[in-house]
């Protein structure tokens, strides 16, 4: 159908325009962070996680990602601080990786890509009313992102990647409770933020991005499993492995990048 889009030769971020104009637009995701040209904010305060009550529901292959979904019918998981003015509820995490010895990350930093790349993906319910509303509505979302770092074993990412051979296969969910993922962030949460897009289709430029400075650290074995999941479905014959799904750098266009102290 016509909007599929992936990340191969002929579906990929370069041809996303085609079904999804605005991917040309004035505020898409991702960028090159250049850390001294972020303006330093002192008005910007910490970034506040409330995530001790939140409910992990499921982990899943949308063919896309590896996204693990939580409940989100009221406030007992957000995001506040920062330079939002409203708590945001956390509706889903997902990665982004390379291929064996690439880096995957989408923001970059001086030009430099990490290996990965964590999102935190959260949405304005005092606002807005549905979700979908927020997705497509200029700043209904914040994502919260986390460079990922290859070194020591990460201590709880083994709770994800345990689960990775369960939804090897696009259209695979599988029972996913009781997971907190505030486990995965590094101590510090000094951020640059600034205003743009999902970076997948449809790209709605509804997105204050928060991306964290400090990379937590994984060991190449915990990333190697990522790329045991396929794009693929169970009963297609060709089994593509699910790598490289990061959309590059997008121009700034004008947009200033704040840094946390
Ligand atoms: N890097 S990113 O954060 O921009 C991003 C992704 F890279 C990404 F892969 C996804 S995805 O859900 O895994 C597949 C694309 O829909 C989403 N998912 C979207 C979404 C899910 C939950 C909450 C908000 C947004 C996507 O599913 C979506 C967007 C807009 C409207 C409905 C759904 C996403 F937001
Ligand atoms: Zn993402």
């Amino acid at each position: 159908t016509g909007n599929q889009w992936g990340y191969g030769k002929d579906d990929g971020p370069s041809a996303w325009n085609k079904n999804y104009p605005i991917a040309d637009g004035d505020r898409q995701s991702p960028i090159d962070i250049l850390p001294h040209q972020a303006r330093h904010d002192p008005n910007l305060g910490p970034i506040v996680l409330n995530y001790d009550r939140c409910t992990s529901i499921n982990i899943a292959n949308n063919g896309h990602s590896v996204v693990v979904e939580f409940e989100d019918s009221d406030d007992r998981s957000v995001i506040q601080g920062g330079p939002l003015d409203n708590p945001y509820r956390l509706k889903q995490f997902h990665f982004h990786w390379g291929g064996k010895g690439c880096h995957g990350s989408e923001h970059t930093v001086e030009g430099n890509s990490y290996a990965s790349e964590l999102h935190l993906v959260h949405w304005n319910a005092v606002k807005f009313k549905t979700f979908g509303d927020a997705a497509s509505t200029p700043d209904g979302l914040a994502v919260l992102g986390i460079f990922l770092e290859t070194g020591d074993e990460h201590r709880w990412l083994h709770m994800i990647t345990d689960a990775l051979y369960t939804v090897k296969f696009k259209g695979s969910v599988t029972d996913f409770k009781g997971f907190n993922p505030k486990c995965l962030l590094p101590s510090s949460l000094h951020y640059w933020t600034y205003l743009g897009s999902l970076t997948t289709p449809p790209l709605h430029e509804s997105v204050i991005w928060i991306v964290v400075k400090e990379p937590m650290i994984v060991s190449e074995k915990q990333l190697g499993k990522f790329r045991t999941l396929v794009f693929t479905g169970e009963e297609e014959d060709e089994r593509t492995r699910m790598e490289n799904n990061f959309r590059p750098p997008q121009l700034l266009k004008g947009r200033t990048v704040r840094s946390s102290n």
